[in-house]
């Protein structure tokens, strides 16, 4: 805190002085923690205390800081479903300076040097300095203030202590305005924009949180609107109310972990209830568990397929030489479907799909399919269609049991993955949220949600206001959506980047456009003029080999990379390299983007170019560079 150790002890013992005036007859345990607390507040945090040993049922302490809300119980409680309940009123209806309210997923419980109910993290008395953690800073020292002086008129019984460092004159007025200022600034600086999203929501937002659903539920909504912000706090909320696993899973590889990462830090006491993991890995660990391995070998499926399609090429190139167009037909509508037999694929309508089939064309599609499924089996080979029918397979045998399920980006899991999702979910209230965005589909092979079986009518929640990305950038991504037809996963009308509202205004935005031999340059110009620590930033390509091309020329550059595909979220001072669909669901304060163009392509590839793009410019929180490379 920047105190002399002098200073500090003067603080403790005005604290100590200040907590026997206030309870005379408390115990020495009460009094040291009090103590603790009170000590703090010379450091900027607010105390709000009562003792009454006769009622055991409510918090002692509300402590209010940079990290949020605490609600400190000492020496145990008789009733945390009340405490909680009463923690919850007294923060009810608290404002933000934009009207965001004070959510009631977002407050802090702990129990010091007592047993802990749920939800409330247990600590000993050693363990109080965890309370006044900086690395969880996100709120202003305006924001402590504007918070506790709200609690200060809700608490009935509650006082207000504080103690104050010699030479730090706290109510002149001016001098802690100034350091104030700066402080805040300095924080702004290490985290910025101060994210106040773990404390405050949108009363929208906050009503989706605690929302109770009798089926499942959808969260959709443009990008930036705070889908994931409203599922994580949906999760802490819904693990508070139950008991058992929770799962966080989504199709991205990379994100999951990102995402434990911020659960961890507010919903510490909670995160190791909840598995966080993408489809692919969930399925193969259960398969696993259930001592029925299933070994996926991506590269040797593909060499199947590309054998199968020497057999079958003569029948469709004619239709479309290129064969990844057949082998996206196999993996989205075919198998991603579950399609089983010839005549439920004649049957099946392709949404999405630019080469159009007559049924004697779809035949010989099967007949590639077949092909295809005859060399991986003859090999010994699966592909991941073949992981998730397996594990869809094995949850219908038996259920593992989870509290709820939260699928993140939904729109790029196949439907049987969907599937696997509701079977696992099985028919718990509020046991199933699906989150995601049409506009966003980076795979084509379209479904709704109701072709899995999954009903979300009256249950569908849309967020409108985007709080990522500054007027211009997001000005810069709407672009991208102009030829859009977006459903919001059930085959209704969605809404688009173009109607969503923005929430902060500024942001800046460069075009560069040169040859790949110019690229080196500019690009390291790019990043050497970014007005944002390198930690902060991100490149985003198309390919992997653009991914791998710009990571070698920014080394060369001297510039310190790290792979998106091995970014955990935590804080790093190395530019993050990678594909857009690593970078999908992430957010940086600085994108740039370097896209190959591709010249002319067909109608179908250039919609889910697009889709690619708005995801790539709507990672820029404030600064975008988009940078395109003349082949
Ligand atoms: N209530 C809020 N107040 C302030 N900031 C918010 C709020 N909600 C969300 N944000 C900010 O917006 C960013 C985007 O939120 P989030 O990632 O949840 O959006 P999303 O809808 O899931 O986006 P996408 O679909 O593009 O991945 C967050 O990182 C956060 O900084």
């Amino acid at each position: 805190m920047g105190l002399s150790a002098h200073a500090w002890r003067q603080v403790q013992r005005q604290a100590g002085e200040l907590v026997s005036r206030a309870w005379p007859g408390a115990d020495p345990v009460w009094r040291r923690v009090l103590t603790a607390l009170v000590a703090q507040t010379a450091d900027g945090w607010r105390v709000l205390a009562r003792r009454d040993t006769a009622r055991r049922d409510r918090a002692d302490v509300f402590l209010v800081g940079v990290n949020g809300v605490t609600a400190v119980a000492v020496g145990g409680l008789d009733d945390g479903t009340h405490a909680v309940r009463h923690a919850e009123e007294a923060c009810a209806g608290i404002r933000g300076a934009q009207g965001e309210v004070l959510a009631g997923s977002a407050i802090h419980y702990a129990v010091v040097a007592g047993d802990a109910p749920d939800p409330f993290a247990r600590l000993t008395e050693a363990d109080v300095p965890r309370l006044f953690r900086r690395d969880n800073a996100h709120l202003t020292r305006a924001q402590v203030k504007a918070i506790a002086a709200h609690l200060e008129r809700r608490l009935k019984g509650y006082k207000d202590l504080s103690v104050q460092a010699a030479g730090r004159a706290s109510d002149a007025p001016g001098l802690l305005e100034v350091a104030d200022v700066a402080e805040d600034q300095l924080a702004a600086a290490r985290q910025r924009p101060f994210e106040s999203w773990l404390t405050f929501l949108h009363p929208h937002q906050q009503a989706v949180v605690t929302r109770r659903y009798n089926g499942p539920a959808r969260i959709s909504g443009p990008a930036g609107t705070g889908k994931t912000v409203v599922a994580l706090h949906r999760l802490r909320h819904l693990a508070r109310r139950t008991t058992g696993p929770l799962l966080f899973t989504t199709f991205v590889r990379t994100l999951p972990r990102v995402h434990r990462s911020t659960f961890a830090r507010f919903a510490p006491e909670l995160v190791d209830r909840v598995e966080f993991t993408n489809l692919h890995s969930w399925a193969r660990d259960l398969l696993d568990a259930r001592g029925k391995p299933f070994p996926v070998d991506a590269r040797a499926a593909h060499t199947q397929f590309n054998r199968a399609w020497t057999v079958h090429r003569d029948a469709l190139a004619e239709l479309e030489p290129n064969p990844a167009y057949w082998h996206t037909e196999i993996d989205r509508v075919i198998k991603g479907r579950g399609l089983e037999t010839f005549e439920e694929y004649a049957a099946v309508v392709r949404k999405g799909r630019r080469v159009r089939l007559d049924v004697g064309q779809k035949r010989k599609v099967w007949q590639l399919y077949e092909t295809y499924q005859r060399f991986l089996r003859e090999r010994g080979a699966h592909d991941h269609n073949d992981l998730v029918a397996a594990a869809l397979h094995e949850v219908r045998e038996e259920r593992p049991r989870y509290a709820a399920v939260v699928v993140d980006e939904v729109q790029d899991i196949t439907l049987t993955g969907l599937r696997l999702l509701r079977e696992l979910a099985g028919d718990v209230p509020d046991g199933l949220l699906l989150v995601g965005d049409g506009q966003q589909q980076v795979y084509t092979g379209g479904w709704r949600l109701s072709d899995a079986g999954i009903p979300v009518q009256g249950r569908g929640e849309v967020l409108r206001v985007n709080y990522r990305n500054r007027e211009r950038v997001l000005a810069f991504a709407r672009d991208f959506d102009a030829d859009n037809a977006v459903d919001d996963l059930d085959g209704a009308a969605g809404v688009t980047l173009r109607e969503a509202e923005v929430a902060s205004p500024g942001g800046q935005t460069k075009r560069w456009s040169g040859t790949g031999a110019e690229l080196p340059e500019a690009l390291a110009k790019a990043v050497r003029e970014l007005p944002v620590p390198l930690g902060q930033a991100a490149v985003i390509t198309f390919s992997n080999t653009a991914a791998h091309t710009c990571a070698r020329l920014l080394r060369e550059a001297g510039i310190e990379v790290c792979a998106l595909e091995d970014f955990d979220g935590g804080s790093d001072h190395r530019l993050k390299v990678g594909t857009v669909h690593r970078a999908k669901g992430l957010d940086f304060q600085g994108v740039l983007v370097v896209e190959v163009s591709r010249g002319e392509v067909p109608a179908e590839q250039a919609e889910l170019l697009a889709r690619q793009r708005l995801v790539a410019a709507t990672r820029a929180r404030d600064h975008l560079w988009w940078g395109e490379v003349r082949e």
